[in-house]
Formats: structure tokens, C-alpha cells, sequence
């Protein structure tokens, strides 16, 4: 399972100071909404120049234009751009023929999807990367967790990797062990900690199985 920890709600500039605290001991940096909706794709040119071998993730939630949209995000240095699983099929397919021409990546989210069954085949059969099941921030703690969709998601991936997201924390890391997807995306629980590379490591440790990772 790779780390995937997502930089929601703070600057372009925090973001910078925290990726400089964790790039060596993490796998994927995201670009979180809140902070796109603020600062544009100035925090994924930042990051992707400041640490040009780390994976950078830009959660765009494409919901249309899925061509013009996701190229720019790839323009800016991102690695992987999200598009939701709600949009069109012909929206999915532009974020996927304009990954694969820039080499990059492309992870469809699944919030708010109540079939995820058949939704999941459908983007798996379109050329995804990742499926991403996702218990939405407003919901959390009145919904299920996104455990039991991610459950659901995994038999069904013919050609796609699973994702998942919402509300991970620590105590969550054996459930998703024994799941296995092949991205875990966890932010306030690690963002919020004052110490966010001891809670990194203490996450990557768990998942990777003993202390494994990083030498502080
Ligand atoms: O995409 C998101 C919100 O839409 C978040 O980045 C994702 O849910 C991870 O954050 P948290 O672990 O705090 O839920």
C-alpha cells in the first residue's frame, strides 16, 4: 500500500514548509480541493519543482472538460489528476487520452456513488489508473466508512487500482492492510498532528509492518 497524504487546508506556502518535513518518507502528495479552490495550480508547480521525484497528486475533482482541465493540472507538474465518477463517460475518457499523452495518470473518485459496483467496472473498462472510494468530508461520522465500498470496489478491478479515502487514521491501518488497496490517502489525521513526520512515519510504519521507514 503506498501513502498518499493530502494537504487540504492550509497555503501554498505551509504546504511547502510540510513537504520539505516528509517528501523522503512519503509516496504521494496532494494537492488537496480547498487548497486548489484557493490558490489555483500554484501549489502543484510549487511542490512538483521543489521535489521533482515525489509523486504529486493535484485533486482537481474534474467534473467536466475533462481535457482542458486535466491538462492543465498535468501543465503545472502534476502526476496524477482526479476526475469525479459522477461526470460523463466522455468527461472520464478526455482526463484519460490527455493522461496517457502526457505520460501521467488519472484516479476517478467515487464520492457520493451509491452503485459502486457497477460504476467501478464501468471506469475500469474506460482506461482508469485508480478508483478512489471516498466518504466525503461532510458526511463523515454519519455515513459508513469508506472500508466497506472499498470492499465492494476491489473484486471487480479487472485493470484499475483501488484507492481509498476519507477519514483515515491510524486505527484504521489494519482494516485496510488485510484490504490491501494500493493507495491509502489520509489528511487531517496526519496534517493535523504538530509533528506531521513522526505521524508519517508512525502511518508508513503500520502499514509497511514494523519500524521500516525513515531513520528519525
Ligand atoms: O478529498 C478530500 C476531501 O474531499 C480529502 O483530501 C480526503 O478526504 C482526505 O482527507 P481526510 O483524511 O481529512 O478525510
Amino acid at each position: 500500500m503506498k501513502l498518499q497524504i493530502a494537504f487540504d487546508l492550509m497555503s501554498a506556502n505551509d504546504a511547502l514548509d510540510a513537504a520539505a518535513e516528509i517528501y523522503d518518507i512519503i509516496d504521494i502528495i496532494e494537492v488537496g480541493t480547498p487548497m486548489i479552490v484557493r490558490e489555483g495550480m500554484v501549489p502543484v508547480r510549487m511542490l512538483k519543482k521543489s521535489y521533482p521525484d515525489t509523486t504529486v497528486l493535484a485533486d482537481v475533482k474534474i467534473v467536466d472538460g475533462g481535457d482542458i482541465e486535466s491538462a492543465d493540472a498535468f501543465h503545472a507538474g502534476a502526476d496524477i489528476v482526479t476526475v469525479l465518477a459522477a461526470a460523463a463517460d466522455e468527461t472520464i475518457k478526455g482526463v484519460v487520452s490527455t493522461a496517457v499523452r502526457y505520460g501521467k495518470k488519472t484516479m476517478v473518485d467515487m464520492i457520493g456513488i451509491s452503485d459502486i459496483q457497477k460504476r467501478a467496472e464501468e471506469l475500469d473498462a474506460l482506461g482508469v489508473d485508480y478508483i478512489c472510494v471516498h466518504t466525503a468530508v461532510d458526511v463523515q461520522g454519519k455515513r459508513e466508512s469508506p472500508y466497506h465500498d472499498l470492499s465492494l470496489l476491489l473484486p471487480v478491478l479487472k485493470n484499475s487500482k483501488a484507492a481509498v479515502a476519507g477519514g483515515v487514521n491510524m486505527a484504521a491501518i489494519p482494516v485496510l492492510k488485510d484490504l490491501d488497496p494500493e493507495i491509502v490517502v489520509a489528511g487531517s489525521a496526519l496534517t493535523g498532528q504538530s509533528d506531521i513526520r513522526r505521524a508519517v512515519l508512525e502511518m508508513q510504519d503500520a502499514i509497511k509492518g514494523g519500524k521500516t521507514y525513515g531513520n528519525s
